[in-house]
């Protein structure tokens, strides 16, 4: 994998340092401060409204409310840190690689991720039938967060709600706050060595124990039954205890977090040998393609896997008005599948679903005949892969949280670089993916009356406003005038982008007080009220009702930072709940810049959510899925 000095394997799956922490990730070379880590960044899957479409029957108010918990939930990032917030009413995102194989040390967080990309990989839902089938949300970059030696553990940031939520399933990991306690307790602790404040005693070998009573003392400490954060905190072993009270937690904490790269190279599995590119297959997106030679039976890629019991989770229904006169799912109607279904392994004899998880395993495509790779389970890592979960039956996986299966992609000949890694995904999926192609058909943006995707309000005519655009694409135009409502009538903008302002809506208690007042306010945006960090910054959406020309109004406009030539005036309709009364305001803002007024995509419309996706599962051969996992009748 590694037999190359100019091309060594960036990153490494491996056993974590932290002790029973699994699997760990590292990095194959030293990183910069700011470095990217690895090739590229990692792809994201939205899923949208799973606790609703899980929830039950008797169903929810609304989209936002319920907490169903599959296991993917334990991999999930917020979809405003991933950017991908507007796809849905509620929406979850899982994300391969970074995303989900590095662990969480709060004094080492070492990798920063940032957010991910909207590209379709030119699937044109008009003339695409594979549009809608693979996630346009690509490149999630991680990047390093100080220079890090070779041959460290990566680890990224779960957030503190993480742990905090899920005190049993991974026990008392400590926070940052933990961290700092248990520094001052070595402090004391050193200071109780030596029976004095200086703590140059220690190095001075003043202490009052023996080397032996010294060590005896710390492992009391450290097994103490009643675990705390602070205590987790603690270095394990007494040596490093007494380095850290001079030195600190983290310093001792870095050294013990790396592993050597001979070590690495014998022990650890390269996940750098595979990196997107766009596929040689027709409408399939994006594809694996070789970074470096891989023998005949040499590791493509290792695969972690996320085990889901039942497929049927991913079922996505229709609305009806339920019991309580409230929006809930319609059992019989399935509408669709979670995107995410299409990256997961099943056998049509089964229930159960296995997710790969790890870097580019999810861009390798089918070929009926020429595949260069195949999936077999891990031998080793038994630290990590429970051979014995193959014999088990389908109902262990319910209440299994926690991923312990994996799989790897194997050569089944020589592979040269820069070629695509093909597998078969079988012929259950290849059926489907021919019936596909028969019945699909181009629906012209001009018969594109906002009725191409699911679950959002079909108009009788699409009034010119046809056409898929990205808000990203209108927001990155600095020089078109934004339109007016008048202009709009006979010039709308596309059905999937909505114009908000950027305009704080709060005003004085007194006029609550007093909701018999006009509720009509009227004012010139200020950067101060409407552009302030410490205000609500919050966008509305929002009626432009006119345009200047800044020439027109002001002599030295270009010196103006925002280069756009316009300003405009818009009008908000807000309504509020206070105490209880709901009040419906207008505001009139003039004067806005052109930085105060986004587009913004509307949920359900990105292709994901188009009707005719595509929706199945990879399947894996009957040699490799395991028997016991066989839950549903075989088919003719
Ligand atoms: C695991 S993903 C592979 C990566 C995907 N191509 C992407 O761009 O993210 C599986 C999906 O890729 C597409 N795909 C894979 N092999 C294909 C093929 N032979 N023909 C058409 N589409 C294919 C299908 O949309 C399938 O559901």
């Amino acid at each position: 994998q590694d037999d190359s000095s100019s091309n060594p394997c960036l990153l490494y799956l491996a056993q974590s340092t932290i002790p029973h922490a699994g699997l760990g990730m590292f990095t194959g070379t030293s990183l910069h401060q700011g470095q990217l880590i690895g090739r590229v960044g990692d792809i994201a899957f939205p899923t949208t409204d799973q606790d609703w479409h899980n929830s039950p029957l008797s169903g929810f108010a609304s989209k936002n409310e319920g907490d169903y918990h599959w296991p993917l939930t334990n991999y999930d990032w917020h979809a405003k840190d991933i950017g991908m917030e507007n796809e849905a009413e509620d929406i979850s995102v899982t994300v391969t690689g970074f995303g989900a194989a590095p662990n969480c040390h709060f004094r080492l967080l070492n990798a920063e991720e940032h957010q991910a990309h909207y590209d379709g990989a030119g699937l044109d839902r008009y003339t695409s039938p594979g549009a809608g089938a693979i996630s346009t949300w690509i490149n999630r970059t991680t990047t390093a967060a100080w220079d890090i030696e070779e041959g460290s553990e990566l680890f990224v940031d779960y957030g503190p709600n993480w742990f905090l939520s899920r005190p049993g399933v991974f026990g008392l990991v400590p926070l940052a706050e933990n961290y700092e306690r248990a520094q001052g307790f070595l402090t004391r602790y050193g200071q109780m060595l030596a029976l004095s404040d200086d703590l140059n005693d220690l190095v001075n070998d003043r202490m009052i124990l023996s080397d032996e009573a010294q060590a005896d003392l710390w492992s009391v400490i450290k097994n103490f039954p009643y675990v705390t954060r602070e205590r987790q905190a603690l270095p394990d072993s007494h040596k490093d205890a007494i380095r850290a009270i001079f030195g600190d937690i983290q310093t001792v904490e870095v050294e013990n977090s790396i592993r050597s790269m001979d070590y690495l190279k014998e022990h650890g599995k390269c996940v750098d040998n595979i990196v997107p590119g766009n596929s040689t297959i027709p409408h399939a997106g994006r594809g694996a393609f070789a970074t470096r030679f891989i023998p005949k039976n040499g590791l493509v890629a290792p695969a972690p896997l996320v085990h889901i019991a039942d497929k049927a989770t991913t079922n996505m229904f229709g609305e009806m008005i339920g019991p309580n006169m409230n929006v809930v799912r319609n059992e019989s109607e399935i509408l669709g599948k979670q995107l995410i279904l299409n990256y997961m392994f099943g056998h049509p004899n089964s229930t159960m679903l296995l997710f790969p998880y790890s870097s580019n395993v999810a861009f390798i495509n089918h070929h009926a005949t020429k595949y260069n790779a195949k999936l077999q389970w891990t031998k080793d890592f038994d630290f990590f892969h429970h051979a014995d979960w193959l014999e088990k039956p389908v109902e262990f996986f319910e209440d299994q949280w926690t991923s312990g299966l994996m799989l790897e992609y194997v050569a089944l000949r020589d592979i040269q670089p820069g070629e695509e890694i093909l597998i078969d995904y079988g012929e259950e999926w290849q059926q489907a993916w021919d019936e596909h192609m028969k019945n699909w058909e181009a629906i012209p943006p001009e018969k594109d009356f906002n009725n191409l995707t699911l679950w959002t309000e079909k108009t009788s005519s699409n009034r010119g406003k046809a056409g898929y655009v990205r808000a990203e694409v209108f927001n990155s135009d600095l020089k078109t005038p934004i339109r007016t409502v008048e202009e709009q009538v006979y010039d709308p903008y596309p059905h999937c982008v909505e114009l908000q302002c950027l305009v704080s809506i709060g005003h004085d208690a007194s006029y609550l007080h007093a909701p018999q007042t006009i509720p009509l306010f009227k004012r010139m945006w200020l950067e101060e009220r409407d552009n302030n960090a410490d205000g609500d910054l919050v966008f509305h959406p929002c009626n432009i009702t006119w345009r200047y020309n800044k020439r027109d109004l002001y002599n030295d406009w270009e010196e103006d930072q925002d280069l756009h030539e316009f300003e405009y005036d818009a009008e908000l309709n807000i309504r509020k709940t206070f105490e209880d009364v709901i009040i419906h305001e207008t505001h009139v803002i003039t004067h806005i810049p052109w930085k105060a007024i986004r587009f913004f995509n509307r949920p359900y419309t990105s292709d994901v959510f188009l009707k005719q996706a595509f929706r199945h599962e990879m399947g894996l051969p009957d040699g490799v899925w395991p028997k016991a996992w066989m839950n549903l009748p075989r088919k003719e």
